[in-house]
């Protein structure tokens, strides 16, 4: 990996010049209409490329929405292809390099053996589905995500592991507590909850990095006071906290401020409706990028 910058400093040093947060690209088809597109592969290029147009450059990453593009099948891929090509050299040279970050949000989780495709897919060099991250699933056991783990360390790229996330119906499984309790399993990490023991998965993959490393996780801005209820140790994972849940799903500036605690410099706000609401019009999606990154700002960094 020599010569790459890790994607936790490209990431820091994105949040501190364009504010923490980053605009989801998920192109519904309600969004689509009320541009005045159809909700077609021609409606879902055009309104894509209009968000990367009008944002690349002004905010720190981009989260397209897999599902948004898979659900258009095979075409609808070519245009997420486009999109993460896209941003990659959208607006001014930024301090990590040109362009603006991307998170592909697709959710991976597999087995070993399949989880090496899907890394080969999302995170290789080369491949055209790799973007400067991607989401990925813990619950076929953190260990399954070893591949990706691998690859997104060896080429630079980031992961956001599922922890605690934005949706009620995460309680059932991020709030369980796992049969190694209060016990350390075989690498010393104790047991607990199991987001906090995919934190402390996370904390040991990031030990030493600086300003942070590059494993991440999400947690969402909705959770209200689960980090506590859960023993989840957010500081320890020295790495980027990806927080949707913001604009459409309730989440504002007061929920960011008292969620993330001691770790909220690390946290990346994430909007998609709510700021994608705003357009067609560019200039008014810039200003709804900015006002939710200004919010994000004051939230977590003041
Ligand atoms: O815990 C999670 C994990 C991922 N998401 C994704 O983020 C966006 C949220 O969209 P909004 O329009 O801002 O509600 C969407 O792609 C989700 O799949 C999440 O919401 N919560």
């Amino acid at each position: 990996m020599s010569g790459v910058v890790p994607f936790g400093a490209r990431l820091a040093a994105a949040m501190d010049e364009h504010g923490p947060l980053c605009v989801g690209i998920d192109p519904h088809a309600s969004l689509l209409q009320a541009w005045g597109l159809r909700d077609d592969v021609d409606g879902l290029r055009e309104f894509s490329l209009r968000v990367v147009d009008a944002l690349g450059g002004r905010v720190a990453a981009f989260k397209p929405q897999a599902a948004f593009f898979e659900r258009h099948g095979s075409r609808g891929l070519a245009v997420l292809e486009e999109v993460i090509a896209a941003a990659r050299t959208a607006g001014p040279a930024g301090p990590g390099g040109a362009g603006t970050l991307t998170i592909v949000d697709a959710k991976r989780g597999d087995i070993g053996s399949t989880m090496g495709a899907y890394a080969d897919a999302f995170l290789a060099d080369g491949s055209p589905l790799a973007g400067d991250a991607l989401t990925v699933s813990p619950y076929l056991g953190f260990g399954s995500l070893a591949p990706a783990v691998e690859l997104a360390a060896a080429t630079g790229r980031g992961l956001f592991v599922l922890c605690l996330t934005s949706n009620k119906e995460g309680f059932e499984v991020q709030h369980a507590r796992t049969e190694v309790s209060g016990q350390a399993g075989p690498d010393g990490v104790p047991g607990g909850t199991v987001a906090a023991l995919m934190a402390a998965r996370a904390a040991v993959l990031n030990a030493g990095a600086e300003p942070m490393g590059s494993v991440g996780l999400v947690v969402g801005a909705t959770i209200g006071d689960a980090v506590a209820a859960t023993g989840t140790d957010l500081v320890a994972v020295n790495g980027p906290l990806l927080a949707p849940g913001v604009g459409a799903q309730g989440a504002g500036e007061r929920e960011l401020a008292t969620t993330f605690g001691d770790a909220r410099r690390n946290v990346l706000a994430s909007s998609s409706r709510g700021v994608l609401a705003a357009g067609p019009d560019p200039d008014a999606l810039v200003r709804a990028a900015r006002t939710a990154a200004q919010e994000a700002k004051t939230a977590l960094r003041s």
